[in-house]
């Protein structure tokens, strides 16, 4: 416990510390000799640097800028470009951003990374994504940062260097139809150059699997999804609203697997004290498509906004790079009129529960982050088999004589829940199986609820044809249900939320309630 304290403390003055380094650095800033060679100190321990061209912290002589530039040349297999501070930065441009700024591949203190190039006009851009980053970056689902340097031009950002972004792995890994209508807007030497980078990025990524073949998104692609949630989670504690959420600005970087990161936190805001909200005076915009509603009509920013482009996010991500409110030209109006269309995910109920939520105009009425970062869509087989045997068990508890509330109201989802008597979409072999051990009512849900239970909990003990039937459990076994029941498993979801969340047994799936 003592540990813990003295490591919050020492985190915390660690922050401070390198706030307040950068905001020494800045140019114009100027500090005492001996106070510079102290956070010199600091920044090299912290592994991170602030300099300047014209401050005291980092001067170069031409000849050994010379020296430097021939040595990064080799380091960067003999690269064009230049140094500055201690940055090399190469003409090879990774893509462009807004307002002039360019992302060019450069060299960091020998680790390669992403050289983000503002003009000086947009440096309190820069100024508060700095910030912020100091604030947010020691966390696996934010992009790092590395130093900052300015010349008379530009301040030049040094970021993780991460392979592409969320936006270009779905267009690379969607069927071509759909890029081609999001290609037309771009000129034809940005598109040319755009389709090489994505071939390239193809060749570092060969063979991924985003999608399953029935249509839903892969473990993989709901591990991304979830990393961005984790991102987002992060930011909220901080109080920082990202503000312009969307797949350019999710990196994708290969670590032990393929990781998602938050990246683009120039218009972040963070929030002071206790404050909850930003008023009508926040600057910097998000962008468009991808703004809640109440971000276009009055520029009102609480955390919810994140939610609401998250929202926007997921489904893009399940659906190959679609969008809930159409296409790009129109998505505003409709974000504002309400108007979205969430057919193409219908087929997963899960993400239709989530997705609707989080696209709720009402952005007090939307999830917080930590809650969907405990969404089912989230869940694996495993968890999603547990929760069902855990709900068997509690309602089994419940007396069918009394006709409890939870009983009636987990009956009355039957119709939509199983789609007709449930012995009908299953195997004579099963039927007669599991009529063996006892007499079941077939358009009970409670009571196909406890066959799965029983089967579970007996499975090595069925005949081996049973077991073929069913698959392996987990993911064989759920998804045998799963598909014969699609909505099975949200609708009970949904009545244990509504009578049961409080209890001990339930903690572990709703644990946005006890973190
Ligand atoms: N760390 C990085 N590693 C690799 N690529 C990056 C990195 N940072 C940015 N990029 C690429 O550059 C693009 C533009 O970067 P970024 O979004 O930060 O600029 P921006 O000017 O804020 O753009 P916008 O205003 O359009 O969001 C990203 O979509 C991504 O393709």
């Amino acid at each position: 416990m003592i540990g813990l304290v003295v490591g919050l403390i020492v985190k915390g003055y660690t922050l401070a510390v390198k706030e307040q380094a950068f905001l020494n650095e800045q140019p114009g800033n100027s500090g005492s000799k001996t106070a510079s060679s102290k956070r010199k100190k600091i920044q090299k321990s912290e592994d991170k640097h602030v300099s300047s061209e014209n401050g005291d912290a980092y001067v170069h002589t031409d000849g050994d800028n010379q020296m430097s530039l021939h040595l990064n040349k080799l380091v960067d297999g003999g690269t064009d470009g230049r140094r500055i501070g201690k940055l090399f930065v190469s003409n090879t441009e990774i893509a462009k951003g807004s307002n002039g700024t360019i992302v060019l591949e450069g060299i960091y203190e020998g680790r390669p990374v992403a050289v983000k190039r503002l003009v000086q006009a947009h440096n309190d851009v820069a100024f508060k994504e700095i910030q912020n980053l100091i604030a947010s970056d020691q966390h696996p689902n934010i992009v790092r940062w590395y130093g900052v340097e300015y010349d008379q031009d530009f301040v030049y950002l040094s970021l993780e260097r991460c392979t592409c972004s969320l936006d270009d792995l779905i267009q690379i890994y969607s069927d071509c139809s759909q890029n081609q209508v999001f290609n037309k807007n771009k000129a034809a030497r940005a598109m040319i150059e755009y389709k090489a980078r994505l071939e390239s990025v193809k060749n570092i990524f060969p063979d991924l699997n985003l999608w399953k073949a029935n249509g839903h998104p892969s473990p993989l692609s709901l591990k991304l999804m979830r990393d961005v949630v984790s991102g987002l989670v992060h930011l909220h504690e901080l109080g920082i609203i990202h503000r312009d959420l969307k797949p350019q600005n999710v990196l994708i970087i290969k670590e032990r697997s393929l990781c998602a990161k938050l990246s683009d936190m120039g218009i972040s805001k963070r929030l002071v004290g206790d404050m909850s909200s930003l008023g009508h005076h926040a600057t910097g915009c998000g962008s468009s498509g991808w703004q809640a509603p109440e971000q276009l009509l009055h520029g009102r920013q609480t955390r919810s906004v994140d939610l609401f482009s998250l929202g926007c996010l997921l489904f893009f991500c399940i659906t190959r790079g679609r969008h809930p409110f159409g296409d790009s030209l129109e998505r505003d109006i409709n974000i504002v009129k309400n108007q979205m269309d969430l057919f193409l995910v219908e087929h997963i109920p899960e993400a239709v529960h989530l997705i609707s939520r989080l696209l709720n105009p009402d952005p007090e009425l939307r999830p917080k982050a930590m809650e969907v970062l405990h969404h089912p869509l989230f869940w694996t087989s495993e968890m999603r088999l547990s929760f069902l045997r855990d709900t068997s068990d509690r309602i089994e508890l419940e007396d069918r004589e009394t006709n409890s509330d939870l009983l009636k109201v987990l009956e009355s989802t039957g119709p939509v829940a199983l789609g007709g008597k449930w012995d009908e979409k299953m195997e004579p072999a099963f039927i007669n199986n599991i009529g063996r051990y006892r007499r079941y009512k077939f358009d009970s849900v409670r009571d196909l609820l406890r066959v799965m239970r029983n089967k579970l909990n007996h499975y090595r003990e069925l005949p081996k044809g049973i077991q073929e039937l069913v698959g392996p459990v987990p993911e064989g076994y759920d998804c045998y249900f799963a598909s014969r029941f699609p909505r099975l498993f949200i609708e009970v979801y949904k009545v244990v939320c509504r009578y049961c969340m409080e209890e001990e047994s339930f903690q572990k799936y709703f644990k946005s309630n006890v973190d």
